[in-house]
Order: C-alpha cells, then structure tokens, then sequence
C-alpha cells in the first residue's frame, strides 16, 4: 500500500506503508543508531514524535520482550528506508512489521532518508504527517502550518499514574518519573538501591518524606521550560538531597538553578555522540536523545558548573553544582540503546550519597 510521508514545508516523499495505516502527525527528527529501534520506539522522550532511522535497514534482528524501554511505543510514526521482513536473531519473537500493527504505530518505508535527514539537518527539525489516505499534499501542508503539532502536557502523559516501588539492600531512591526509561530504573537496580518511582507532579515534601537517600530525575518527552511545577519542585529539593538528573531531569535542575535551555536545530539522537567529561579528562561515547539544550552562557552566578561537554558541537553535556550535591548529564547513562560507557556515572551517584551520608 502507498504511503506519503509530508513534511510542514511541503516536501513529499512517496513510499509503501508498514505497520498500521491511516494518518499520524508529528515533530520529524532522526535517529543515527546501527541497532536499538525497539529501544528507540518504546523510550517515552520520543512521545509525539515521528522517527527517522538513518541506517537504511531497519528490523533485521525482530521484536522481542526484553528490548523496550517502556510498556508500549511512544513515537507518532516510524520512518525507514527498508524494513526487515525476514528478521533473525535467537531472540527473535516477531517482525516489527507486525510490532508497529499491534501498537497501532504508522511506518512508511522505500523513502529516501539520507535525503530526509539532509533536509532537517538544513531546515531544523519540522513539522510532518504520514499518512497511507488520499488527501491532498496543501491540506496537510496548512493543517501542518497552523495547528499546534505536540500538546504540552506531554510528561502528564507518559508519567506513572501511581507511586511503585523496587525494593533493595542499598540506599533509597526516589526517582521522579518524567517518561522515565526502565533502564534508568534497571540501573539503579542493579547496584542494589530500594527505588520509589513516583509520578512528575509528586511535591517535594511528599519525595522528602520517604526519607530517600538520593533523588533521580529521569528523561522525559516536550519542551522542560514548560514545567514551571515541577521545576519550582526541582528548587525546593536541591540542597535537601543528593540529586542526579538525566536529559529532561538534567534540563530540569538547570532551570531550577536560574539557567536558561533552547531548542537544538535538529537535535541529538543516536548512540555515538562523543561527550567529554571535564573532570576527568576522558571521552565517553554515549547515547543521546534530546531536542533542548543549557545555554552554556546562562551557567554563570547559577552555582552550576559545566562538566561535561559535547565534541561534535560543543554543546551542554553535563553539570553539578558547587554547593550542593547534585549532578547531572544531558545523555543516557543507562545507555538503551548505547554503549555501557556511561554506567559509571551511577557509581558516581552512589559514592555521592555515601559521601554526604559521612558529612551529616
Ligand atoms: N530524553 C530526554 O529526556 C529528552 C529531554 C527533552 N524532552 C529534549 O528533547 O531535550
């Protein structure tokens, strides 16, 4: 079946449909990942929008239950220039053809993505719809141009509707829930910490009453300036409480400082970005996935200090705060999809607990 895959500047591309059918609007961004696409679908940042994958062969190992980040898929739509219908892997359980069916996600394949990505690279992130209906290309292009393409209530929506708890031998945490992946929560497990997930709206008195040890703030989907509660939350819990944030949540802890966040022009998405980390030296490769950037100008009389920046462009990778124990990075230590290069990063959350449990 023909599918179209329309862009808010009026460029069309033409190719067949996979998964569902019908008409999905979203923001169209691209991802630059070899592998990782369950990952990728089910990771609730990406909620509202609609992914490119620049590998051009995309499903060629299948679905399976221990690749999602999250419940269900979270993207409004899934771009690729080839999918895999004779995917195989030992873990294999089913072809993301049939995946994208069941959760209702419209694909569009046999499109030209390097020239899509080119063209977002050139123009900045847009605006898109795919859709496998007949309607006409001006339609789209000024329902495009005039609606408002992503609600701002996206984090409402992904959070957990109630508090859950993974009980452990190790400190306690209270992970703020924004669309947090499992793997963040996975990490945390494995170093043995008893973690309470809450939802996003959940007030610092009612965080600081379960007595945590840490609080970890997680990625999350949307715009953070929006989230005007939940920073003035973010406030009142620095110096309270060892912190450390995670893209969204480290967008968050700036914001609550007096920093300032912009829109990327096409954002970071994808497993290789080089980061290095100022206070040791040393360059990590990680995975990324983001829109919003810390202005880097904003930083100073903020009591955040930079310590992490990105190789490719410069950009705000990480900061901490020099009063206070809170840390964050702007990518995924939890990796999913990604190297593990990052992982230290929650030791290094550990032995800051542990060193501020020594202060008091
Ligand atoms: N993965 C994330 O937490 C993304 C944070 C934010 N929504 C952004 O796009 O920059």
């Amino acid at each position: 079946m023909r599918a179209r895959l329309i862009l808010e500047d009026g460029t069309v591309f033409e190719g067949t449909a996979f998964g569902a059918e019908g008409e999905s609007f979203g923001e169209v961004v691209f991802n630059t990942g070899m592998t990782g696409y369950q990952e990728v679908l089910t990771d609730p940042s990406y909620y509202g929008q609609i992914v490119t994958m620049t590998y051009p062969l995309i499903g060629n190992y299948g679905v399976n239950i221990d690749d999602i980040e999250s419940n269900h898929p979270h993207v409004r739509g899934f771009v690729v220039r080839e999918w895999s219908s004779h995917p195989s892997n030992w873990r294999n359980m089913g072809s993301l053809d049939a995946y994208l069916k069941t959760n209702n996600i419209i694909g569009i394949q046999g499109i030209d993505t390097r020239m899509l990505t080119k063209k977002i690279r050139v123009k900045g992130t847009m605006g898109g719809v795919i859709t496998t209906l007949d309607r006409s290309v001006e339609e789209y292009v000024s329902k495009l141009n005039t609606q408002g393409l992503l609600p701002r209530d996206q984090v409402a929506r992904v959070t957990t509707k109630s508090t859950y708890r993974s009980p452990g031998k190790n400190y306690r945490i209270v992970a703020m829930d924004f669309g947090m992946k499992s793997g963040v929560l996975r990490s945390l497990v494995a170093r043995g910490c008893d973690v309470t997930v809450v939802p996003a709206d959940t007030s610092a008195e009612e965080i600081l009453n379960w007595q945590p040890h840490g609080v970890m703030l997680s990625n999350g989907p949307g715009d953070p300036a929006d989230l005007t509660d939940i920073i003035a939350t973010v406030r009142q819990l620095i110096g309270q409480v060892p912190i450390f944030g995670i893209c969204l949540g480290h967008q968050l802890i700036s914001l609550a400082c007096g920093a300032r966040t912009e829109r990327l022009k096409f954002g970071h998405r994808g497993a290789n970005h080089p980061v290095k980390d100022l206070l040791n030296g040393r360059c990590y490769i990680t995975s990324q996935n983001h829109g919003y950037v810390v202005v880097p100008e904003s930083l100073p009389g903020t009591g955040l200090e930079l310590t992490h920046i990105n190789q490719n462009d410069g950009s705000v990778e990480g900061v901490r705060h020099t009063e206070h124990p809170v840390f964050s990075v702007q990518y995924h230590p939890e990796a999913r999809p990604g190297p593990d290069d990052s992982d230290y990063l929650f030791d290094r959350f550990m032995e800051i607990i542990a060193a501020h449990g020594e202060g008091k």
